[in-house]
């Protein structure tokens, strides 16, 4: 079943920035451009603009996520991903890249494309304390409990890398 799209305002902080719009039919996020060039050294981070700003509808908040080519390409990625837009913010939304390449620096130009947008409905939950949660299959393990994480610590220190070999005997 195809749901009617959500009608969401937007205003363009920078005039030349293209409105944001799905490539593909299928496609979860907006490409977001960046309206400032940037160099990034090996770890550097830095925040950019977007040029827009939007108001969701109560009820929904937008994700800033890293795009997949960028971040296999030239190891750019977001520091905070996904980033979380409220409803009621209206600044300009901006992306936080940090260029995890170990070697190369990585040059941005105005209007790149370096994140994406997706928009999501999100719950509000109302919490009530218990003194006891109720019991569930997984209980308290966590953290590499189903793949012995546990040991990883101790791989590192003898084989000088960490292995997912652990994780693999776990599945
Ligand atoms: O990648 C992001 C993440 C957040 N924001 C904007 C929209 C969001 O509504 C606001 C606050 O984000 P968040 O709540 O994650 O930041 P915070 O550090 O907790 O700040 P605050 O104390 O203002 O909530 O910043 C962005 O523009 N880009």
């Amino acid at each position: 079943m195809t749901r009617e799209p959500v009608d969401i305002l937007i205003r363009r902080t920078d005039p030349e920035v293209p409105l944001p719009s799905y490539a593909h039919p299928g496609d979860a996020g907006v490409d977001l451009v960046t309206t400032e060039a940037a160099e990034l050294a090996p770890g550097e981070r830095t925040l950019l603009g977007t040029g827009v700003a939007i108001a969701l509808p109560d009820g929904y908040a937008a994700f800033v996520h890293p795009r997949s080519g960028l971040a296999a390409r030239c190891g750019v990625t977001l520091v905070n991903a996904p980033g979380t837009v409220d409803a009621g913010y209206r600044g300009e939304i901006k992306v936080n890249v940090v260029n995890l390449d170990p070697r190369e620096s990585v040059r941005i130009e105005r209007f790149d494309r370096i994140a994406q947008l997706v928009v999501q409905q999100v719950e509000k939950a109302r919490f009530h304390e218990v003194a006891e949660l109720p019991g569930s299959a997984r209980g308290e393990g966590g953290h590499g409990s189903t793949g012995g994480h546990a040991s990883l610590g101790d791989l590192t220190a003898a084989q000088g890398y960490a292995s997912v070999v652990a994780d693999r005997e776990g599945q």
